[in-house]
């Protein structure tokens, strides 16, 4: 059954937002959906062994997130989706919507694409959403034998000039690294 690219529709909510109830996030998780910086750089930092394993790529049409509701013609990118290994243990979801003009970034293979983000400086975060997440990770928990139950996701859009990327992070548990 084809189940890539997982939907990642959801309520999202911009961090800073004074509506937001912080309350319904775990607070093991808040530094992690709050790193301003990359998430690669600190899963490595807390574990032995990181390992970025490619589930899915594709050209496939970018999400609202990337404004084409606001007006922009809805553009065909293309869509990453990795897990992110910690020590044997599945941590993160990585979702990742590139402009197909970026071709070093959508031949990275295993190599994170957190580590070439956040090498070039010209590439800034437009700022952190936040969500929980039901339904549509079902079919990736059960492929991963991991319990049916919310998660907690974070995404960002990083800009470059006219360019534009959305990436997005589900985290597969509550305690990502000890
Ligand atoms: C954006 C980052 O990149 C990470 C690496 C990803 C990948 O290799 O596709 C996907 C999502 C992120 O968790 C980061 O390190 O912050």
């Amino acid at each position: 059954m084809q189940i890539f690219p997982l939907s990642l529709d959801a309520t999202w909510q911009q961090v800073e937002s004074p509506q937001l109830c912080h309350d319904t996030f775990p607070a093991s998780l808040h530094d992690w959906l709050t790193e301003p910086c990359s998430l690669t750089a600190k899963l490595k930092s807390h574990c032995r062994h990181f390992a970025v394993e490619v589930l899915n790529e594709q050209l496939a049409l970018a999400p609202h997130a990337l404004g084409w509701a606001d007006g922009f013609s809805q553009q065909s990118m293309w869509c990453r989706e990795v897990l992110l290994w910690c020590d044997g243990k599945p941590v993160v979801y990585g979702q990742s919507w590139i402009p197909q003009t970026l071709l070093t970034m959508t031949k990275l293979g295993n190599t994170p694409l957190g580590e070439v983000l956040f090498q070039e400086p010209r590439w800034t975060r437009k700022g952190i959403e936040i969500a929980t997440l039901n339904g549509p990770l079902k079919p990736l928990l059960l492929r991963l034998a991991l319990e049916v139950r919310q998660k907690y996701a974070r995404r960002s859009v990083f800009e470059q000039g006219q360019q534009q990327m959305l990436v997005c992070e589900v985290f597969l548990t509550e305690t990502p690294c000890r």
